[in-house]
């Protein structure tokens, strides 16, 4: 079983520079490697040597799984027309609105483009051995070892990670978030190539970069914040544009890690022994209860026994959604008939139930439409109170859904959230074909909560454990 709340828990190790091979070789033997050679093509061969070894155990996992069922991908739209469609949601004023007033962009289909025939990887293009590997791998067919495939093998080795020891869910769901960030990788990539490397930046560049990172919806304070560590570097040094762009990556990926820093548990698993709860709240369709329903299927395909309590009885078929996705995922969807009944009352239940089947976690679907903060408060401070009473010793985090597509709109409503709730992480909801997909780093930068999950598709699998890493590497790397 593959357990995606570990898969980084033991290569937590440095991570290995973009263009050193992979984990198999210690640095120095690396850089010794190097020198002796010069800029030769062993790292490519290692990599690709590390691709095709994880191609065949991945052969192997699908060979095993290929008897199996398929559980189906996604919710039929019998399944969401049931639920109805929200019309309000809560404001940063606590007030209502129409829910037209934030559209989300409709995600698109990552399209072919010539432009992403290009980005191959820097350690790709080096020589074109690559291609006479590709040719000479006897199980290995050249569509297998496609870019995303590639991109993914170089993103898990550069972490440290065994090609044995991979999952195809993670190839899988790499290529997902890449495709997904695709949008917002392509406008930025490009002209940030373009304008950084040419020594300090002049008004101009300065200018650019301000806008691209904003169009991307990074925010004006993490923008700022890039941009002046940026200069600072690049008047130390002349870096060249492939090693500005990774001094880049190096700045997001620590703003998005920023939150983490007084928090020990980085890596967000169920704490074994104990009861873990996860409340989670958002405005109407920012992907609360789909986020639910992945969550109860991520934590039960991981190996945690999971009760979901369908506390957002605001809405009867809210209830109605998440029971859905408790049949779908084979967890146990405690609710309460009445309607507008106690959402309290039904977390009591829901932690009743979860201790009487010693279950690991508790997922708690609470209520995202409510008239003002102070209802919210209300409500949720009480639900606090019930936990507080009745599951003394449990692990409770209080995760915001957020959708990415609504950009800094989407935070303003976290906010609000925030003030409200004792927020503990973001789940970041349909990054998938969004332009917007700078938002992780306002968020981090904002509200000083790290990002735990994330979702990029409407898919059971769709939603991961955040990786600052692969976030940013998805974001901009060719
Ligand atoms: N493309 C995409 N769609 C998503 C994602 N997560 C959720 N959705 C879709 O967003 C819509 C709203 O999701 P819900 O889970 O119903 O949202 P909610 O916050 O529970 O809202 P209510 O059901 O109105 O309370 C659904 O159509 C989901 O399939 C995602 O990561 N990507």
């Amino acid at each position: 079983m593959f357990n995606w709340f570990r898969r980084n828990k033991d290569s937590d190790k440095e991570q290995v520079k973009q263009d050193t091979p992979p984990a198999s070789e210690t640095q120095e033997e690396v850089v010794e490697e190097k020198q002796e050679e010069g800029e030769s093509s062993a790292s490519q061969e290692q990599y690709l040597e590390w691709a095709k070894t994880a191609f065949a155990n991945i052969q192997k996992q699908k060979a095993g799984v290929e008897t199996e069922p398929e559980e189906s991908q996604t919710v039929t739209e019998d399944e969401q027309s049931a639920t109805g469609q929200e019309e309000e949601t809560v404001t940063e004023s606590g007030e209502e609105t129409p829910q037209g007033e934030m559209v989300a962009e409709v995600p698109e289909e990552e399209e072919e483009t010539p432009e992403m025939e290009e980005n191959v990887p820097a350690w790709m293009q080096k020589s074109d051995r690559l291609e006479t590997l590709k040719e000479s791998a006897i199980d290995t067919t050249e569509e297998e070892l496609d870019e995303d495939f590639m991109w993914s093998a170089q993103v898990l080795a550069s972490q440290g990670r065994s090609a044995d020891d991979v999952s195809m869910e993670e190839f899988e769901w790499l290529k997902k978030l890449r495709q997904g960030l695709g949008k917002t990788r392509r406008n930025l990539i490009n002209q940030l190539k373009s304008v950084v490397g040419q020594g300090p930046l002049n008004d101009d560049a300065v200018m650019e970069i301000e806008a691209l990172l904003l169009s991307a919806d990074v925010g004006i304070e993490a923008t700022e914040y890039i941009i002046n560590t940026l200069q600072e570097k690049l008047r130390e040094e002349a870096l060249p544009p492939e090693e500005a762009i990774a001094y880049l990556k190096q700045i997001l990926q620590t703003l998005l890690d920023k939150p983490l820093e007084n928090i020990e548990d980085k890596t967000f698993e169920p704490q074994e022994g104990k009861l873990n709860i996860w409340l989670l709240t958002g405005v109407n369709g920012a992907g609360k209860t789909t986020t639910i329903g992945k969550l109860a299927h991520l934590a039960k395909s991981s190996g945690y026994s999971c009760v979901i309590a369908a506390a957002d009885t605001f809405r009867a078929a809210a209830v109605e959604q998440v029971k859905v996705w408790g049949e779908r995922t084979d967890t146990p969807v405690i609710a309460n008939p009445g309607k507008n009944t106690d959402p309290a009352a039904v977390v009591f239940d829901g932690i009743s139930a979860a201790i009487a089947r010693n279950a690991d976690l508790l997922l708690v679907d609470t209520a995202g439409r409510l008239q003002n903060k102070k209802n919210l408060m209300e409500e949720l401070a009480k639900i606090r109170l019930i936990i507080d009473k009745k599951a003394v010793d449990a692990h409770v985090e209080s995760l915001v859904v957020l959708d990415a597509t609504l950009g800094q709109n989407g935070l303003r409503q976290a906010q609000v959230f925030s003030e409200a709730a004792d927020l503990t992480g973001v789940v970041l909801t349909k990054l998938d074909g969004t332009a917007k997909g700078g938002v992780a780093i306002a968020v981090s930068q904002q509200l000083n909560l790290p990002i735990r999950f994330i979702g990029a598709g409407e898919g059971i699998e769709d939603l991961r454990p955040f990786s600052s890493f692969e976030f940013v590497e998805a974001l901009l790397s060719q």
